[in-house]
């Protein structure tokens, strides 16, 4: 019997409006044999579907090296990263093509994205990734995602595709990614070693133990599951669900899409968190404001973390714990705002002071974190 949540988790899948689709070099290329034409045109069949029923969908596949190399006459992946780097371009014109082609038979337009780690990380590109993919979603054109290869190097890269797709979901808030590869989904072993290895059916995307289950991958594909699991947790983030499945089921999107139990499921942990944060988002009335320094807006605005009394330079208004306070920075633009664990007056004793000092001054120590990041939403 299904547990409530798993219940849950796929009905998450069958209600998404929004879906990262990532298909992996061990399944688009015919095992080392150049892109495999009829798989390819199967999915985008599948995904043309989903378009059909105003389900948006962006694809991040893989495949471009591996491509390359056959257009090439390679027979080993080179590992020079010059080598990598040609190969890519030589196979990523083949892949355009190939979407191109087929999702023109569904009247469908495709967009090429090549996107790097900087692109991501620098916030200025993210933004610019951002609105243009959601451009072209509204435009209902389907965004093929690859990493740039081309002009990343070791040093940079993502490497892998899963966690691009990630990434991808989180810049668009996706409600879930889907993780198509060579396997039926996450095993408690790699069954290509261990025959007797068990699909994991369910599991929560934070959950540790997943991690250690996750094995290499093989000689095509880039992070094995490895790269997946954290994948699920990284798109986790942004509330989405992950689900890793078989390329190779008959009709595998439509049936995921139509809620069947297929691969693995992970499930994000912070669900009820993203709707919190929405809510907190939507919370107009604000009793009061702190003033941080530029550290501590760098820290809330990068890495969503919790706001410390140490990064507070000014406390104004006149609020109690629990109250909605908004956060500006030294020229009060707006940064973010959320739920203050400390009363205007406790909050104006503490501030510049790091948080081991807070017992010490105020006698007691309701938390060590001025504002925690779960009741803190960045505007
Ligand atoms: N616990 C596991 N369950 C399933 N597959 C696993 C596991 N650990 C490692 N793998 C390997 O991960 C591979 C899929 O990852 P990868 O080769 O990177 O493919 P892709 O190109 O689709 O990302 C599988 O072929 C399998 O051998
Ligand atoms: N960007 C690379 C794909 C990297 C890769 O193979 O990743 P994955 O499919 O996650 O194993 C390419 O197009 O060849």
């Amino acid at each position: 019997m299904e547990s409530i949540e798993q219940v849950a988790g796929r009905e998450a899948l069958s209600g998404a409006r929004r879906v990262v689709v990532k298909i992996g070099s061990a399944l688009l290329t015919n095992d080392g044999r150049g892109l495999d034409e009829a798989a390819i045109g199967g999915w985008v069949d599948q995904i043309a579907e989903l378009h059909r029923r105003g389900v948006e969908v962006v694809l991040v596949s893989s495949g471009a090296v591996a491509a390359g190399m056959v257009r090439l006459g390679w027979q080993a992946r080179p590992s020079a990263v010059h080598e990598l780097q040609a190969a890519a371009a030589v196979g990523q014109n083949g892949l355009t093509q190939c979407y191109e082609h087929h999702f023109a038979r569904h009247g469908l337009l495709t967009a090429q994205v090549l996107l790097t780690h900087d692109d991501l990380s620098n916030r200025k590109r993210y933004l610019n990734a951002r609105s243009a993919l959601r451009t072209l979603v509204g435009l209902r054109v389907v965004p093929v995602v690859n990493e740039n290869d081309t002009v990343v190097t070791d040093e940079i890269r993502f490497g892998d595709n899963d966690t691009l797709g990630a990434l991808v979901a989180n810049l668009l808030e996706a409600d879930a990614l889907v993780i198509l590869t060579d396997q039926e989904g996450l095993f408690d072993a790699d069954p290509r070693h261990d025959p007797v290895a068990r699909l994991i059916r369910e599991g929560r995307a934070d959950d540790p133990s997943l991690a250690a289950v996750a094995g290499g991958g093989g000689a095509l594909g880039r992070g094995g599951m490895t790269t997946k699991v954290q994948a699920a947790r990284l798109a986790a983030r942004s509330g989405a669900y992950t689900a890793i499945a078989s390329g190779r089921q008959p009709e595998v999107l439509t049936r995921l899409a139509a809620g069947e139990r297929l691969g693995t499921l992970l499930s994000p942990e912070q669900a009820p968190m993203a709707a919190r944060k929405r809510w907190l988002a939507g919370q107009l009335q604000v009793r009061g404001t702190l003033t941080l320094d530029a550290g501590a807006v760098k820290v809330l605005r990068g890495s969503g973390s919790s706001l410390l009394a140490v990064g507070v330079k000014a406390v104004s208004g006149s609020f109690v714990r629990g109250d909605m306070v908004l956060c500006v920075d030294e020229q009060g633009h707006r940064v973010a705002k959320g739920l203050v664990n400390y009363g205007a007056e406790d909050a104006g004793r503490i501030l510049g002071k790091p948080s081991h000092q807070i017992a010490e001054i105020l006698g007691f120590m309701e938390a060590p974190e001025l504002i925690h990041r779960d009741n803190l939403v960045v505007l």
